[in-house]
């Protein structure tokens, strides 16, 4: 895991003024007054940082703090067993290490296992006078809440007594010593102003829940254990609440309603604590970053030449050398950084750049490096081309036919994985866990995104010293996304509170007006804190002479005949859906598949066809003793495109074969016979993408049809043979037409020597649709790209193009569709097909 020293950090790092209140001590002691002079504080912790430690007093200083501190947690720790140190460390921080006021904290809303009514007593001073399930009547609420806001001597006592008792009603078997403890807390809370400094933080926690109550939406509200929707609704219904009294009587009058959220309120309220806590340690690292990041940027390369032992046929671009420079930067602190270069800008070639670097400098691995399955093999060949000294094995896992390690030379440096390998079975984990690594590089690393992903936590755990996640995405708004891969930088900073984190953010997949101001504001701190560990250039800044892209969306009419069973389907569709989001995912479905192509349906092999051709098939040897019923049962789910294509598989059936007039029959299909007859012409290149790859098979019949020559790359292709489908259309100028679907062919390949991408079909997340576009659009390209899109018009796909135009805008969450958002759709999307089914 990463060697960085959080605590030394955290405390080197901090201004004098926050250093001394974490450290515990008391600050109007000679000593902590004589180091809040200003300026010299300052100085002696940067100092601290970057000279090591030079001041024993400041040393002796800093470790009598410490032990302070520690003694402190120690005494929550008896307290609170079960809770997490490094927690009850930053609630003793959040409270200006006032252990009372901790403990106070700590024992009303501690997590489950709470007497929550004990405590809801012992948080508002309400009297116990009753059994600890019974309500107290609400004049006695009103009474005793009107004291404690009242902060009279009597009150104070009151509500010390109330909560002794409350305490006391727990049953919390202490040991001995703990009873002392408790002893000696109880009457220092008795005797303590502080504990009931009501100017001071209990005025706080109670402003903060009312203001909560007052201003949460529907959704934060629900964030509070036991608060349903529809309390929240009703919450929102019963505001305003100017003040805690007004918030404990409506909750305590409204059936269904109970005093039991004020507890859950402040569980979501102390939540965001830690996160806001958590944020600002890094914070405090990031702006350290901030400053030599930024002179990396500005000087530029100067005199910086590229590691020698890459192969001097090939020359690093200026800006590739600044990204080599700002890799060693957060090498050389021991920080892990996202490299998030525009696609095609060589982030592959630039973090080979970066191993060879460290291997110059006697850093020699092993490193592992996981890619998607698509891209392996470029990575491969990158690696042999750019820098053959770095000796490369492939991993396949166990489960690839009898090969562990695919040797290529030894001894290791750098160790290639597959993601499906590397969270493949548990041999396959426990080998990377134990594997000692220097660095882990992760490709396409947006598959890091989401923290609640088994992906995420089984990559989180290889274990290597530091990581390199690369990534063409840009960053989004979006919160979980965010901490992901802010956890991802700094893991030793949310050691134990990725679950919490995970909980607050798990349905933060929201619109900018959706989003709370909590979120929005974290979402902008988030970015800001990430800033120095996150390298993005466009090519726009950095490839003055890479050719311009062109942008076009082609409209096309759908065929006569499409048009009527578009409409027919549409009617269908709108009279049975019920407008739930899943059904609608389905609807959504159908009516693309009929833009795009009817025979993606099944029309044309009716129910007596189909009967007439179950029987037929008992003719053939490999179906003479199958049962026909379960046959024709079987044909009913294709669709006429897979149907056409079983006849022409089994003689017996052939005669039903579709005819061409009917495969070729699609509004697309007519404009893309001009479309290609055009740019042949021209002498352009084109690869074509779809989402679908039995559209893919009747595109191969039109471009058959046509006697355009042409190859294929989809998911099934083997992995062995997609590079070497790569090599051939880039060396044979006679391969007109590259055919790949979105999601096999948009990650990682390089195809520079077309120069025209069609999409078919597009995709709901607009930002696949741009990955498969970026594989002409990259360097090395000599010509103007243009990259034309086929809309079926007035189909869904006029609405799904509009979204995505808009998203790409707001630069909203585009990954979505990866994080196991299957069989279902966005919300927006959700909105639009309701609107047009009239719903
Ligand atoms: N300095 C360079 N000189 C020559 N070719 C280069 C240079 N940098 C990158 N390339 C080439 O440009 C192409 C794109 O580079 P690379 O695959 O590293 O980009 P990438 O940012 O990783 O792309 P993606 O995000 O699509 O994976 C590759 O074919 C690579 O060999």
């Amino acid at each position: 895991m990463s060697t960085f020293n959080l605590d030394r950090f955290r405390f080197d790092k901090k201004p004098a003024a926050t250093a001394n209140k974490e450290q515990g001590c008391d600050s109007k002691s000679p000593e902590s007054e004589k180091e809040n002079k200003p300026g010299k504080n300052m100085f002696s912790l940067t100092l601290c940082f970057f000279v090591f430690k030079s001041k024993v007093s400041d040393e002796e200083y800093n470790e009598h703090c410490w032990e302070k501190q520690e003694a402190m947690v120690r005494r929550l720790q008896k307290e609170f067993p079960d809770q997490d140190k490094e927690e009850l460390r930053m609630v003793l921080q959040e409270h200006d290490w006032n252990v009372e006021d901790a403990l106070q904290v700590l024992q009303m809303f501690s997590y489950p296992g709470v007497n929550t009514t004990a405590a809801i007593y012992s948080l508002f001073a309400l009297k116990k006078t009753t059994s600890s399930s019974q309500k107290p009547s609400s004049s006695s609420a009103a009474q005793m809440l009107s004291r404690f806001a009242s902060g009279t001597s009597i009150a104070k006592k009151q509500a010390a007594e109330s909560k002794r008792k409350a305490r006391a009603s727990e049953e919390h078997v202490s040991s001995e010593g703990e009873n002392d403890d408790e002893d000696t807390l109880s009457s220092e809370f008795e005797d303590s102003d502080d504990e009931l400094d009501f100017k001071g933080g209990m005025t706080d926690i109670k402003n903060e829940i009312v203001k909560f109550f007052q201003n949460a939406s529907l959704d934060e509200l629900t964030l509070i254990s036991g608060c349903s929707i529809k309390k929240a609704q009703r919450i929102v219904e019963l505001r305003p609440f100017d003040s805690l009294q007004s918030l404990v009587e409506v909750l305590h009058k409204n059936n269904g309603l109970s005093e039991d959220l004020l507890l859950g309120c402040r569980v979501v309220l102390r939540e965001r604590k830690v996160v806001l806590g958590l944020m600002s340690n890094c914070e405090t690292i990031s702006s350290k970053m901030v400053k030599q990041v930024t002179e990396v940027m500005q000087k530029g390369t100067g005199s910086m030449k590229q590691p020698c032992i890459l192969n001097s046929q090939f020359q690093l671009k200026p800006y590739q050398l600044i990204g080599l420079k700002w890799l060693l930067l957060l090498h050389e602190h021991k920080l892990s950084g996202i490299l998030a270069d525009e696609m095609g800008l060589g982030k592959t070639i630039q973090a080979i750049a970066f191993l060879s670097q460290l291997y110059e400098n006697g850093i020699k691995g092993p490193h592992l490096i996981t890619v998607p399955a698509s891209t392996l093999d470029n990575w491969v060949r990158e690696l042999k081309l750019w820098c053959p000294s770095l000796k490369v094995v492939v991993y396949y896992g166990k489960t690839h036919h009898s090969a562990f390690f695919l040797l290529f030379i030894s001894p290791v440096s750098g160790l290639f994985n597959r993601y499906n390998l590397a969270i493949g079975n548990d041999s396959d984990r426990s080998l990377f866990r134990k594997l000692r690594l220097k660095y882990a590089v992760f490709d396409e690393g947006h598959m890091l995104k989401n923290m609640n992903s088994l992906r995420y936590r089984h990559l989180m755990a290889i274990n290597a010293e530091h990581r390199l996640l690369l990534t063409g995405t840009p960053l989004q708004n979006n919160l979980l996304e965010l901490m992901s891969l802010l956890n991802f930088i700094m893991p030793s900073m949310f050691s134990n509170s990725t679950s919490q984190l995970s909980k607050m953010f798990s349905m933060v997949r929201k619109s900018h007006e959706e989003q709370s101001p909590f979120e929005r504001d974290r979402i902008s701190q988030a970015k800001l804190i990430m800033k120095p560990f996150i390298l993005r250039r466009v090519k726009s800044e950095v490839l003055k002479q890479l050719p311009a892209k062109e942008e076009k969306v082609e409209s096309c009419s759908m065929s006569k005949k499409q048009q009527a069973l578009y409409q027919t389907l549409f009617k269908k569709l709108k009279a049975s859906s019920n407008g739930e989001k899943r059904e609608l995912c389905n609807v959504m479905m159908q009516l693309r598949k009929m833009a795009n192509h009817p025979l993606l349906h099944r029309q044309y092999y009716t129910t007596e066809k189909l009967k007439a051709m179950s029987k037929l098939m008992l003719k053939e040897p490999t179906h003479f003793d199958a049962d026909a019923a379960l046959i024709q049962e079987d044909m009913e789910v294709m669709s006429d495109f897979e149907l056409h294509q079983l006849c022409q598989q089994y003689s017996s059936i052939s005669s039903y074969q579709l005819e061409t007039d009917l495969l070729l029959d699609s509004g697309k299909f007519q404009h893309l016979t001009e479309l290609l007859a055009s740019l042949k012409k021209q002498g352009d290149r084109v690869v074509l993408f779809s989402q679908f790859t039995m559209m893919l098979d009747i595109v191969e019949v039109l471009l058959k049809h046509l006697k355009h020559r042409y190859i294929r790359l989809d998911g099934s292709t083997p992995i062995a043979d997609r590079i070497v489908l790569i090599d051939e259309f880039n060396t044979d100028p006679d391969i007109f037409v590259f055919l790949l679907s979105t999601r096999a062919g948009g990650l990682g390949i390089n195809l520079t020597s077309a120069n025209v991408v069609i999409l078919h079909d597009i995709d709901c997340n607009p930002y696949n649709d741009k990955q498969a576009e970026d594989r002409c659009h990259r360097v090395g390209q000599t010509r103007i790209v243009q990259v034309i899109k086929l809309i079926s018009k007035d189909s869904i796909e006029d609405g799904i193009l509009q979204l995505g135009q808009k998203k790409l805008k707001l630069e909203q969450d585009m990954t979505a569709a990866e994080h196991g958002d299957e069989g279902t759709i966005p919300e927006d999307m959700a909105s639009l097909l309701r609107a047009s089914l009239g719903l």
